[in-house]
């Protein structure tokens, strides 16, 4: 089993990663089926929309040098209708292209995150995974919409023009358009290599201040109670400054290229004004000055291509990182198995390459049980709730439900049974219907009012003015941290699950709240095994199951009144500490 370091450098590729842009844009290749012919059709209409360039060019040189006739005035005005239309269906085309991919990759980004959740939302920074998700892969847009396109009408508009400049002018000056051509393209070029070392360190620390503006804002309250605004404010600016000097080079040689061309063209305009008429030379030159759109158009994408695959290396890394957990199961549970609903089997767990953080762990969990699970701060009683719900999957030893190993279980099937409710759950920006419908879309109306009254917060829900259709934000910031709590055992409970584990989940409870809810679950759902992990052992009373925790292994299990008369138990010191 890959370790979790190892994963987590692949969620966090090196800013200075060497990786070739030619295996990103074959990687970015690979994913646009079903959009390849609406590409092309942004291509062909830029070509096309740039011969007419060209033709119109020339044309209008012509009548100005030779004075053509009245009607030549039509067809300037009628090329040019057409050529607006290829432009707009060349935009339409290509930013249709570019939508649809940045869907289809924010939605495999987003799946790839599922599979590595909660892993991916404990070990790496969320503000990071929003800048990936948002930011990055927006970048990606001038991939698809600004790049092949140009790069084709690039190659096809010249190569067409110097083929007509040398059937009705002459090779020479079909040669002589040539080589100014390439110029053109090799200016571009010109840096490239620095730009785009330059354009992923950049991406690396466009990620850094997303991060460190992400936790300024979530810290807020902290930051101004330890007076620290200035501290985060000088970090911000010195984090400023060190992408402003990544970018610096990247923004001084697109001006150089930029006034290469300039001048270029420039030289071209002086040379045709001095021709008083219309020879083969001043067409040849008109031909290249018709060409300078497409040639210039590789220059206009080159910076915004190099940031758009730096983009597209940090999402890759994301939609490639293994799953945490395997989702290979097939078994069906059988409930007339009369096992222990849930059964952990000499578990051994470690994260990463740490020490062990669960050691030889063997506990069983009857149906329909109120189980508590105790322990000093750190000594792995929230490592083994994730273990049971499969967040991770033991190194050593197994987890069984209703006697089949979890691995065995879709993840879906195991994701209803199980149901895991943390200290601090993030409600969604929803209606508290639709917070609550989250594992239960069926749930009626009835039924959620059911639930609000088991943890104690139908009272609160008939105050509000829209009742059930009231809009509560993510951090639930118009309730209170234990409103949230119950809100997050409701909807858990919604779901039916076979198993619910409170990871401190009632921990911002007073005592009678909690005692309530309490009584209602076991009421109301008495089916259901809970396991419920708490500091609180003086709350706890004497005739319910605790397991002691410590140091990632079980120390006592047993009913808390009997452990707690041996004086020298852990049991009894928690309780005195308590
Ligand atoms: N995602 C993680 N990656 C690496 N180590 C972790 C991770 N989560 C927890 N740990 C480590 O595992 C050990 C046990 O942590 P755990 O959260 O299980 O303890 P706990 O008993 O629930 O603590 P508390 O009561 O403070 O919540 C700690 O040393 C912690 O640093």
């Amino acid at each position: 089993m890959p370790s979790l370091n190892s994963r987590r450098k692949r969620w966090w590729p090196s800013m200075e990663s060497t990786e070739k842009k030619s295996g990103i844009i074959t990687w970015l290749l690979s994913r646009t089926q079903g959009v390849r012919a609406m590409w092309m059709l942004a291509a062909l209409s830029r070509i096309l929309n740039q011969l007419l360039t060209v033709g119109i060019i020339v044309l209008i040189g012509h009548i100005l040098l030779e004075g053509g006739p009245f009607v030549a005035l039509w067809w300037v005005a009628t090329l040019s209708l057409v050529k607006a239309l290829f432009r707009y269906s060349e935009h339409y085309c290509g930013h249709w292209v570019a939508f649809t991919m940045l869907t289809r990759l924010r939605t495999e980004y987003y799946n790839a995150l599922v599979d590595q959740a909660p892993a991916v939302v404990k070990n790496v920074d969320t503000a990071e995974i929003s800048e990936k998700a948002t930011r990055d892969i927006d970048r990606i847009e001038v991939f698809f919409a600004h790049t092949i396109p140009p790069a084709l009408s690039a190659v096809v508009v010249p190569l067409l023009s110097i083929l007509w400049a040398g059937f009705f002018l002459g090779w020479p000056y079909a040669g002589i358009i040539l080589m100014a051509s390439a110029v053109m393209v090799a200016v571009p070029a010109f840096g490239r290599r620095l730009t785009w070392k330059k354009a992923r360190i950049q991406a690396g620390h466009n990620a850094a201040i997303s991060t460190h503006v992400g936790d300024s804002i979530q810290g807020l309250r902290e930051i101004r109670a330890f007076g620290a605004e200035g501290l985060r404010l000088n970090q911000w600016k010195s984090l400023e400054k060190r992408a402003a000097k990544v970018r610096r080079p990247i923004h001084v040689l697109a001006a150089f290229r930029a006034a290469i061309l300039i001048i270029a063209e420039l030289l071209t305009m002086g040379i045709l004004l001095s021709q008083g008429q219309l020879t083969s030379a001043v067409l040849a030159t008109l031909t290249w000055v018709a060409l300078w759109a497409p040639l210039r158009g590789i220059d206009d994408f080159v910076d915004g291509l190099d940031e758009a695959l730096a983009s597209a290396q940090r999402i890759r890394s994301g939609i490639e990182a293994a799953p945490v957990v395997s989702d290979t199961g097939t078994r069906s549970l059988d409930y007339t198995v009369s096992s222990p609903i849930i059964a952990l089997e000499a578990v051994d767990f470690f994260y990463g390459n740490r020490a062990f953080e669960l050691r030889e762990i063997t506990l069983a969990f009857e149906r329909g049980s109120w189980n508590y699970i105790v322990g000093v701060s750190g000594s792995g009683k929230s490592t083994l709730a994730a273990v049971i719900a499969r967040g991770w999957d033991p190194q050593l030893g197994q987890v069984t439900f209703s006697s089949v190993p979890l691995p065995q279980i879709p993840l879906t099937e195991l994701r209803q049974r199980v149901s895991l409710v943390v200290q601090r759950p993030v409600l969604l920006e929803a209606t508290l219907a639709e917070n609550l419908r989250l594992c239960q879309p069926q749930l009626s109306r009835t039924a959620m009012w059911e639930l609000l009254k088991c943890v104690g917060l139908d009272g609160w829900a008939h105050e509000l003015p829209d009742g059930l259709d009231e809009v509560i934000t993510t951090d639930g910031k118009n309730m209170s941290g234990g409103q949230i709590q119950r809100l997050a055992i409701a909807r858990a409970l919604a779901g039916k699950p076979d198993v619910l584990i409170l990871d401190e989940a009632m921990s911002q409870l007073d005592e009678v709240t909690a005692c309530n809810a309490r009584e209602q679950i076991r009421d109301r759902f008495p089916h259901i095994t809970v396991i419920e992990i708490s500091h609180q052992v003086d709350r706890i009373s004497g005739d319910e199951r605790i397991v002691v925790m410590d140091g990632g292994r079980v120390v006592e299990d047993g009913i808390k009144s009997e452990l707690q008369s041996d004086s020298h138990s852990y049991t009894s010191r928690l309780h005195q500490r308590a």
